[in-house]
């Protein structure tokens, strides 16, 4: 069978590539429907990244945030129609200590190989997850950055210490949001402070116990942990907030993704005790932990539609380079392409 995919080739251009499937082999075959361009995503088409990465990395199918209809699952676990969510990390080898996404060995889809922006995607059946047909299709579609925030919510829990009477959360953006919404599902008891650049954006953050504006916190606030939510080249400021507004043996949780090295204040760290941890991406686990989520807490669902942006039918290549620019001059949410090919 033979599958189109439509590739980056250099920043804002996309063209057409073919590529035979098999039909012989074991993978579920699926045919995305909704699909949702993340800030890394962005950075490709905007030749935001440096040269060399682009020339190691394009032409590539951007996206890895998506869902899906099963069109042929030879091994019969799903049926024709079923609706499902795509993983993007792709592991080719299992360890003990180590999860799946910081696995070196490990693929991802839009950043190693091709991503979701084709016709069809094979994808092994551990790489496939059952959507029920009562979850938004739309909010679904960025399932993977809930998933990510799951993820570092999970870990949070596993590192931080037992106090955690307030916990502060840097980034207004989509990626704060979401993980701000998760922590407060999660640990309700925990009074969540949001630190952000814009009152507009935190207006919407309704279940946090406060909101301050990061050129305005109060010199003698303290938080006992803290997650930075911020990314590019305002990680600096935010990271050194952060260290300096953190109570003693604090955790911090950085998410945000930089381009160049981040300068930030180690004797601090060092006088303070801090634990700082990264999060990146995410795994079957914390996928499957977010869909029950979704079941178990449907206000989740509620709280998620708040930052559906444009949502984007998407025919011909035009379309693409549509969607990509309006999520480049959007203020906030989440753009969704209506993959109607
Ligand atoms: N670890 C992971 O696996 C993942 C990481 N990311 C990364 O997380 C980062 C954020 O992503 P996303 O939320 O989608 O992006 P957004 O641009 O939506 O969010 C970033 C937000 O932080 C605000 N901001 C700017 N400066 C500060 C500051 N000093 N303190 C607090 N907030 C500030 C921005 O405001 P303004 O826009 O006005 O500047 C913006 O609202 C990106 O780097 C992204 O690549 C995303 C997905 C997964
Ligand atoms: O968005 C992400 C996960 O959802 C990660 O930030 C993204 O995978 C980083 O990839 P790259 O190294 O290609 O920028
Ligand atoms: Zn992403």
């Amino acid at each position: 069978m033979l599958n189109t995919i439509y590739r980056l080739v250099a920043p804002r251009r996309f063209e057409i590539a073919f590529q035979d499937i098999s039909l012989q082999g074991d993978e579920v075959i699926v045919r995305p429907t909704h699909l949702s361009i993340c800030h890394a995503d962005q950075r490709y088409y905007q030749g935001a990244r440096p040269a060399e990465v682009l020339a190691k990395k394009l032409p590539m199918a951007l996206i890895h945030e998506g869902i899906g209809d099963v069109v042929y699952d030879p091994q019969g676990v799903f049926k024709a129609g079923d609706s499902v969510i795509m993983i993007p990390n792709t592991p080719v080898e299992k360890d003990d200590v180590i999860a799946e996404n910081y696995l070196r060995s490990s693929k991802f889809r839009a950043s190693g190989f091709d991503g979701f922006m084709q016709e069809h995607v094979v994808l092994t059946h551990d790489r496939v997850v059952p959507l029920d047909p009562s979850i938004d299709k739309v909010i679904a579609a960025f399932t993977e950055l809930v998933s990510v925030s799951m993820h570092a919510v999970l870990r949070f829990d596993r590192f931080a210490h037992k106090r955690r009477n307030i916990v502060g959360i840097w980034g207004d953006g989509n990626l704060g949001y979401i993980t701000s919404v998760l922590f407060k599902a999660t640990f309700p008891d925990t009074q969540l402070y949001i630190f952000g650049v814009s009152e507009e954006k935190m207006s919407s953050f309704t279940f946090a116990d406060a909101t301050f504006n990061v050129n305005d916190i109060p010199e003698d606030l303290l938080v006992d942990h803290a997650f930075e939510c911020v990314g590019g080249a305002a990680s600096q400021s935010a990271i050194n907030q952060m260290i300096d507004h953190i109570q003693p043996e604090g955790t911090m949780s950085i998410l945000g993704v930089s381009e160049y090295p981040v300068p930030i204040n180690t004797r601090m760290i060092l006088e303070k005790g801090l634990r700082m941890f990264g999060s990146s991406r995410s795994g079957r686990e914390d996928f499957e932990r977010t869909v029950a989520l979704y079941q178990s807490n449907p206000e989740i669902i509620n709280y998620l539609s708040n930052i559906v942006g444009a949502q984007v039918p998407i025919r011909e290549i035009k379309d693409m380079n549509r969607a990509f620019e309006l999520d480049n001059q959007k203020n906030m949410g989440k753009t969704i392409m209506i993959w109607d090919k």
